[in-house]
């Protein structure tokens, strides 16, 4: 089983995967498929979704306290309808910061338990410390430790029983050789979320705000109870299980202490917790652990949402601070709705994924657009006619589709459904693989993605994107990762300069590569994602990063000092990526144009959170090569033109 943070967070997050480390150096290739950054102007706020909802405003008394004044509960009138909703009281735009809440609960992922702070969830600037009794949570010093205290208390308690139950159960499998599945070395994120939910409600007591605010969020037992075989009704088992081990309950009476009658209520507070959960992330958007805020989990769907829900970690005190910004203009008495999905998906596997996590049928203008709607770039291809229209992907249960503009029909559907079949099961096995066998998945990116641009998809269609966005992620890994390749024994072996002129020529094309995957995603996420989209400025920073590496000299012309350097330093057209002052440039204004959207997503305050700031750096330090290069190419210029005369 996986850790619950990695299930919660595979749909919204995959998008998270890579992300150059700010420890190496990073534009956004004006490729001509990419977009212009549009922002909806306060003329367009129309929101479909909401103008036909009847809402009523609701008392919430001494609940949701976190919700400012410029916020309101509402319920719907329909009985079929959302639920609560959060309302905007009054006009707000984009980068604005709606809600900003510290979770009542959080806990990181096992993997990341030794690389962060499981009070504030930095990476700490000095090494982290660990807790001396449990020796599994770390802190960044005495005081996040203290301040965790309240509710590690327990935990460390629970760890300590959960490792030595461990040790128990290694030494009689081995001596009773028994296969049952081995525990893991301690309770995924969400056990460790749901047991810090009870132990805090105990010490709070039932009737206090913090646990009348956890038993007011939605649950959805009832339809679990429909499908016990469904693939959510086996995480609450799993769940409920790993929890009373955790606890170390022996019999559901026990529950009791915990405020709970019966294993019903179990599943109820499990079943409120799957619904309600959110992945903590990094400034990068990289899933770090499990958290749960009841006001933020007042927020409803959109496929495409008015706000995000980001940890941009621009203040030490109080971290994690989880915020919800506005990604486009908000008008008063408009509904706050963010994304639980990752939005890049699909329509049909957006909804798979909300019917199975969520239980309702997302009815979004981008689930059910009105007929006349143009195609959505995540199920579109190039006009066969290549007029530079675009025709909707053809489907098994319809394979008629022409040009939104010259009306070309595509001819070869069942060669597209063919290659959509065999992108969509590659991409599956890549994502399965992508750790335990780095290696393969590249292999499967690697062939599969030049099939699926034959084909004709654009660089925002499924699973096009998906494979482009995996295929960055993996060479972007093996920069970091893959020393030089020895020469083999049959090789010849060459002198230590030759090898490591083949070396470097090696490492620049593994760059440059890394640069047109990058380049490539980072066009498809732009065609679908509005201005300002964090998973946008994630992508387009990583982009400006790999551009700005290294400043290798013009491919055509030979390097200054040597000979003479091309005063233009600008390179062929064909050559992408370019080098020399020309890269450096487009490193540059894609850096310069990541920090605009990243003032969106990561909010204005904040100036887009840690991730703003490490832009801002990269630009100012951009700043200085360029005026670096053009002064030696201004000397070269003056050498020549004394030369000459
Ligand atoms: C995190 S809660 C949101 C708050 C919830 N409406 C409430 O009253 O507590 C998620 C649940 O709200 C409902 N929901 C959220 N967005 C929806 C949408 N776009 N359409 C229908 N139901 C939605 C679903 O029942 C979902 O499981």
């Amino acid at each position: 089983m996986s850790e619950f943070s990695k299930l919660k967070a595979a749909r919204k997050l995959r998008e998270t995967k890579s992300y150059v480390g700010s420890t190496s150096h990073g534009s956004v290739a004006s490729s001509s498929s990419d977009v212009v950054p549009t922002t909806d102007s306060p003329a367009n706020i129309s929101n479909a979704e909401t103008s036909q909802a009847v809402t009523t405003v609701i008392e919430t008394g001494d609940l949701y306290r976190s919700l400012n004044s410029a916020l309101e509960v509402r319920v719907s009138n329909d009985e079929k309808g959302r639920g609560r909703g959060v309302f905007s009281k009054f006009l707000r735009k984009p980068g604005d910061v709606l809600l900003s809440v510290k979770p009542n609960v959080a806990a990181l992922s096992i993997q990341h338990l030794e690389d962060y702070c499981s009070s504030c969830f930095g990476p700490g600037s000095e090494p982290l410390k660990r807790c001396t009794i449990c020796k599994v949570v770390f802190y960044c010093d005495s005081k996040c430790q203290s301040v965790d205290w309240t509710f590690h208390k327990q935990e460390c308690v629970a760890l300590q029983r959960w490792v030595s139950n461990l040790s128990a159960a290694a030494e009689s499998s081995s001596s009773l050789l028994d296969s049952s599945a081995p525990l893991p070395r301690v309770p995924n994120d969400g056990v460790r979320c749901l047991a810090r939910i009870l132990w805090r409600r105990q010490k709070m007591g039932d009737a206090s705000v913090w646990a009348r605010e956890i038993d007011a969020m939605q649950s959805h037992r009832t339809s679990l109870a429909k499908d016990p075989n469904a693939r959510d009704s086996q995480l609450h088992t799993f769940l409920a299980h790993s929890l009373v081990r955790y606890l170390g309950l022996s019999s559901p009476e026990e529950l009791a202490a915990f405020g709970m009658q019966n294993t019903a209520d179990l599943v109820d507070l499990i079943s409120r917790f799957t619904t309600n959960t959110f992945a903590i992330t990094s400034p990068t958007l990289t899933p770090l652990g499990a958290c749960v805020s009841p006001s933020v989990a007042l927020i409803n769907h959109s496929c495409d949402p008015n706000a995000v829900i980001v940890f941009p970690r621009s203040a030490k005190e109080g971290e994690p601070l989880m915020q919800v910004v506005a990604l486009k203009y908000i008008g008063p008495d408009e509904e706050i709705l963010t994304a639980y999905i990752d939005t890049t998906l699909p329509t049909g596997l957006r909804q798979q994924a909300l019917k199975e996590t969520y239980h309702f049928v997302c009815e979004c203008p981008l689930c059910s657009p009105p007929p006349t709607s143009p195609v959505d770039w995540r199920e579109a291809m190039w006009c066969p006619k290549k007029c530079g229209g675009v025709c909707r992907v053809p489907t098994e249960g319809n394979s008629l589709t022409r040009c939104e503009k010259c009306k070309a029909p595509l001819k070869d559907t069942d060669a597209v459904l063919d290659a959509l079949r065999v992108g969509q099961e590659g991409l599956e096995k890549a994502e399965k693989v992508q750790f335990s066998d780095p290696a393969k998945a590249l292999q499967l990116t690697t062939n599969l993605i030049p099939i699926l641009i034959s084909t004709g998809l654009v660089p925002a269609s499924h699973p096009l994107l998906g494979l482009s966005r995996l295929h960055t992620s993996l060479l972007i890994a093996n920069l970091s990762s893959s020393p030089p390749s020895a020469a083999s024994a049959d090789e010849e072996i060459q002198s230590p300069q030759v090898q490591a002129e083949a070396a470097q020529t090696r490492a620049q094309e593994d760059l440059d590569e890394a640069v047109r995957a990058a380049t490539r995603s980072s066009t498809g996420l732009c065609q679908i994602l509005v201005y300002g989209h964090p998973v946008r400025g994630v992508a387009l920073a990583e982009l400006g990063k790999l551009l700005s590496v290294d400043e290798p000299a013009p491919k055509h012309v030979v390097r200054a000092g040597q000979d003479t350097l091309s005063a233009s330093g600008i390179p062929p057209a064909a050559v992408y990526p370019p080098s020399g002052p020309a890269r450096l440039k487009l490193a540059y204004d894609t850096l310069v144009r990541t920090r605009g959207e990243v003032m969106v997503g990561f909010g204005a305050v904040s100036e887009g959170g840690e991730l703003g700031t490490l832009v801002r750096t990269a630009i100012v330090d951009l700043e200085k090569e360029l005026g670096a290069w053009n002064t030696g190419l201004r000397n070269v210029r003056e050498v020549e033109m004394k030369g000459g005369r």
